[in-house]
């Protein structure tokens, strides 16, 4: 399968109910909207019910200001075995201007049920992609190591009720 036919897109203007303080764009909508375009993505490929794993360097580049649009467009950049890496980058536009900007860059872990399957592989045709999808193995092993970080970081996190 080719990265282009994962490839999932929103567009919104940003308007009142999700601005912050400073009249840009809320940062937890825009991950919001990432995970939602992202795991469409990520459904593209597998056809099944995925799970969000991880998410890990997103990097908010420039504020998105109200009244702008911004457009978060992802695609399926490398694929495991249950596990699949979705790319996205958001692009904010000065729709007056006509000026774009990159506002922010993602990847993102997906994970397929047990018994669920992937392509083997995903094939990148643009420049864009193909350099996106040559550091997919790099980053699955920095990834890995983390979750592993991760998993003896919370043997350490306790669940008490913090008011007894
Ligand atoms: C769409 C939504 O809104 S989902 C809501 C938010 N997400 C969730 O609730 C998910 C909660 N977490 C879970 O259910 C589990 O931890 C899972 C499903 C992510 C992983 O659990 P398991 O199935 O036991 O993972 P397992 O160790 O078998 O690994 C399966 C694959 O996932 C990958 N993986 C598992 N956890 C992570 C992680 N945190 N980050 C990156 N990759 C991961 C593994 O590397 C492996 O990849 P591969 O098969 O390509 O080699």
């Amino acid at each position: 399968m080719k990265c282009s036919q994962t490839r999932a897109i929103q567009t919104h203007i940003i308007t009142y109910p999700h601005l912050n303080f400073h009249k840009t764009l809320f940062g937890g909508q825009l991950m919001a909207w990432l995970d939602e375009t992202a795991g469409i993505a990520a459904v593209r490929i597998s056809r099944a019910a995925i799970v969000t794993a991880s998410v890990d360097h997103l990097d908010f580049l420039a504020p998105l200001k109200a009244s702008h649009s911004v457009c978060i467009d992802a695609y399926v950049s490398g694929v495991g075995t249950r596990s699949m890496e979705i790319f996205a980058k958001v692009i904010g536009e000065d729709l007056l201007s006509g000026e774009r900007y990159l506002a922010g860059t993602c990847f993102m872990t997906f994970v397929v049920p047990k018994g669920a399957s992937l392509p083997e592989t995903i094939e990148p045709e643009t420049k864009e992609e193909q350099f996106i999808c040559q550091g997919y193995e790099a980053r699955k092993k920095v990834r890995q190591a983390k979750r592993q970080e991760s998993i003896d970081f919370a043997q350490n996190i306790d669940l008490d009720i913090p008011w007894n």
